[in-house]
């Protein structure tokens, strides 16, 4: 097994803005999201000192002590922020609990934002732990790959045949979720089928992910094998999540992968799954429906969507505890 079914793309150009960037990179990024569903971007202008610490606030967070972590679990199935233990969901409901905890940190919005008085869905407060500095390093790290995430949506327009801003105004104030995950290695009497993370497709538009150096992602190619995504250095790993591909009517496919974390060393990952903003009009584009291709979903909104599928992850994890 190797990667050589998910390409890397080089971002270059198109985060630099150089003549043709953006077009080079809509050429390669939608051959990879209609065939692999997931690729690999370097050069995609991340700081390497921001990179670094997020890695730091990753770890000092499950470092806490359980009672610490516990106490910001509150209203999680609400606000779908804080801390989720040890398995405490299921990506695959047919499957025992994942072994991983996971801290998640949505678009931060003051105590007195409308949107949170108007009790809009998935607008509430973030939940910080009390590590000196944890809170900035982790909104900096948001901002930031939320901005190459829409700067990557410029390309994905531009190949699915619209304006390049067509994503802008549904993904500024996105149902975002940063999630730091930690997985402990894979223990010898685990149940049967129990794994890191289980088998799933991501809900939202794109993920960007952050591994460390241990490894465990696996992808499911179209013939059915599983192959190893290693971690390369330098690089985030992008998939295509199941709202874009509702929003392209199939052009674009959302991938199947997994976590099995049998290295025997603990493994460290940060997720950024974008989904759209709560209100925007989840619908076939137009130049997504031909004469054999007629449009295959009803609009949906963002906050409709990203509800039905969050709800079927939680509620098996509830039913096996
Ligand atoms: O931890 C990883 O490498 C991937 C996790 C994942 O696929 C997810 O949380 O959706
Ligand atoms: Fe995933």
């Amino acid at each position: 097994m190797g990667n050589a079914h998910i390409p890397i793309i080089d971002l270059g150009g198109l985060v630099g803005g150089a003549p043709g960037g953006l077009e080079q990179a809509a050429q390669k990024i939608g051959e990879a999201a209609r065939e692999a569903g997931f690729f690999y971007l370097k050069n995609h202008g991340i700081d390497a000192d921001l990179i670094a610490a997020i890695n730091v606030a990753a770890h000092a967070v499950f470092a806490l002590p359980d009672v610490d972590k516990l106490a910001l679990t509150k209203d999680f199935h609400t606000t779908n922020r804080g801390y989720v233990p040890m398995e405490g969901e299921n990506l695959d409901p047919s499957k025992p609990a994942d072994l991983k905890e996971a801290f998640n940190v949505g678009l931060e919005l003051a105590s007195d934002d409308p949107r949170i008085l108007a009790g809009e869905p998935f607008r509430a407060l973030n939940q910080w732990p009390h590590i000196p500095g944890w809170r900035d390093t982790v909104l900096k790290y948001f901002n930031a790959v939320w901005g190459l995430g829409r700067t990557i949506h410029r390309a994905i327009a531009l190949d699915l045949k619209a304006a390049p801003d067509f994503f802008e105004d549904k993904l500024d104030a996105p149902m975002a979720t940063l999630r730091l995950l930690h997985y402990p290695p894979q223990p010898a009497n685990a149940a049967a089928g129990q794994i890191g993370a289980g088998t799933h497709t991501d809900y939202g538009n794109i993920t960007i992910l952050l591994p460390d150096e241990v490894g465990g992602l696996e992808v499911r190619r179209r013939d059915g094998e599983w192959i190893q995504a290693p971690t390369v250095d330098g690089t985030f790993i992008c998939n295509i999540g199941d709202c874009l591909m509702r929003w392209t009517n199939d052009v674009y496919v959302s991938t199947p992968h997994r976590v099995v974390n049998d290295s025997g060393r603990e493994r460290y990952s940060i997720a950024f799954f974008l989904d759209p903003n709560p209100d925007a009009e989840v619908s076939c584009l137009p130049g997504c429906v031909s004469a054999d291709r007629a449009p295959r979903y009803a609009p949906v909104s963002g906050a409709e969507y990203l509800w039905s599928r969050l709800d079927a992850t939680y509620e098996q994890a509830k039913k096996g505890s």
